[in-house]
């Protein structure tokens, strides 16, 4: 079965977290955006309804238009009851590491204010441990060489074995990718995470550092699509 029809199997199966009257916290990337044109198929058969959504994304934004979903400004939502998004990688404790499609501070945001976060992957995503994907920090472009040489000395510092830190750049060209919100991203890629905690936390204490792609305590359910359906994993 290919990545896309397990990423489907995860998504339709997130439909049965959502009840009538929801407001939703939509995640960003490929995985997402099927659940989000998955959501907007239920809501046009009735079989959900009254449900608003919260994009993590301008993209998201623009599936959930196309597929016909009610947004709401992020600060007109007094409550986000449940959000559906993907990772990029997911340990055994329900860690991730996110920030693949560049969205990781509008999607912590969002999770972190979210009643519950129900992350839809497929098995690929499924790690012992974390940091064999380049794990994405989001900075401010204002001294953002500082910066990286901050992020560098903190995971090293963190016990990460000589770091490649590498501004993510537009395409294979040589501008650099800008977030929705104006930002950069470092992705620095560790090969192993022994200590994410650490990372985190470290990584937080660094002034131009505006997020980081480390989802700690955030995740309660995590649903795996695969070849014969959908695993659905809760803490
Ligand atoms: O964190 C993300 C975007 O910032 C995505 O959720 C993550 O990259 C997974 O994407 P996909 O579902 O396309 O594999």
């Amino acid at each position: 079965m290919s990545a896309v029809e397990d990423k489907t199997r995860a998504a339709e199966a997130a439909l049965e977290f959502i009840e009538d009257g929801m407001t939703l916290g939509l995640g960003s990337g490929s995985t997402a955006d099927i659940f989000v044109r998955l959501l907007g198929a239920a809501l046009e058969s009735g079989s959900l309804n009254n449900v608003k959504g919260v994009p993590t994304s301008e993209n998201t934004a623009r599936v959930a238009r196309e597929a016909g979903v009610p947004l709401i400004e992020v600060d007109q939502a007094d409550k986000i009851d449940v959000t559906v998004d993907g990772a990029d990688e997911v340990d055994g404790r329900f860690r991730l590491i996110k920030g693949g499609g560049g969205c990781l501070l509008r999607e912590k945001i969002i999770a972190h204010a979210s009643d519950l976060m129900v992350v839809v992957v497929d098995e690929t995503k499924l790690v012992e441990s974390l940091g064999a994907y380049a794990l994405p920090v989001e900075v401010d472009p204002f001294g953002f060489t500082i910066t990286a040489k901050k992020v560098y000395d903190a995971l090293t510092a963190a016990g990460v074995v000589r770091p490649d830190v590498k501004l993510r750049c537009r395409g294979d060209g040589n501008d650099p990718f800008v977030t929705d919100g104006g930002h950069y991203i470092l992705d620095c890629a560790c090969k192993a995470l022994a200590d994410p905690e650490q990372v985190a936390a470290r990584l937080n204490a660094i002034p131009g550092v505006v997020e980081h792609g480390l989802f700690i305590n955030l995740a309660r359910a995590v649903i795996v699509g695969e070849d014969d359906g959908a695993r659905v994993l809760e803490l």
